[in-house]
């Protein structure tokens, strides 16, 4: 969550788009609340590309084969510790366009992540949570940003280190 805090207070005009589709789509009368998570797909954007900038397990967790197998032609022993860098996949210049850069609206696009955004890993041991975890982010975030004015105390930005 203060990744994505810290990204919306680095790039304020995320921020502000964020707070003009909140204010539009709901007004101040009211909280934001689960049911608004497909009407504001934008707050999505802004947790995924936080998520793929700075994923909070970057090497996923260890798997192993059970079979000797080959991943990506290299030949791999059955129980090899296999880490999957996810860090450094959704940071590829090979399959992302300008990678570095803190671009939301890249998911606006983004039908079918396949396999380059990986957060939560995937296939069969993909992470049982991420339903959950992507809702609660979402209102803990879209919350915060209804509620309250944010700006940086100065013109340096948020540290991201
Ligand atoms: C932002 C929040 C979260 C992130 C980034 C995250 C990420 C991950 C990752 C990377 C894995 C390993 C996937 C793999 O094997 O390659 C995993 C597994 C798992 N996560 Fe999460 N997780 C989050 C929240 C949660 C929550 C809220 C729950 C439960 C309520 C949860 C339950 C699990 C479980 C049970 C597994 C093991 C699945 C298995 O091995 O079959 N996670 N998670």
């Amino acid at each position: 969550m203060e990744w994505a805090m810290s990204l919306l207070l680095n790039h304020p005009n995320v921020l502000e788009k964020a707070r003009a589709h909140i204010d539009e789509y709901i007004g101040n009368k009211r909280l934001v609340q689960e049911t608004d998570i497909p009407n504001l797909p934008y707050i999505q954007f802004i947790i995924n590309e936080t998520l793929r900038l700075f994923p909070a397990a970057a090497l996923l967790v260890p798997h192993e084969p059970s079979e000797d197998c080959t991943i990506g032609g290299f030949d791999v022993a059955r129980g090899t510790m296999v880490l999957v860098n996810a860090w450094a996949i959704h940071r590829d210049p090979m399959v992302w366009d300008d990678p570095l850069s803190f671009k939301p609206k890249r998911f606006e696009k983004m039908a079918n992540e396949g396999y380059r955004f990986i957060p939560f890993g995937m296939g069969r041991r993909k992470c049982t949570g991420s339903g959950l975890a992507n809702r609660v982010i979402w209102l803990v975030l879209a919350s915060l940003i209804q509620c309250f004015e944010w700006k940086r105390v100065g013109e340096d930005l948020v540290g991201m280190s």
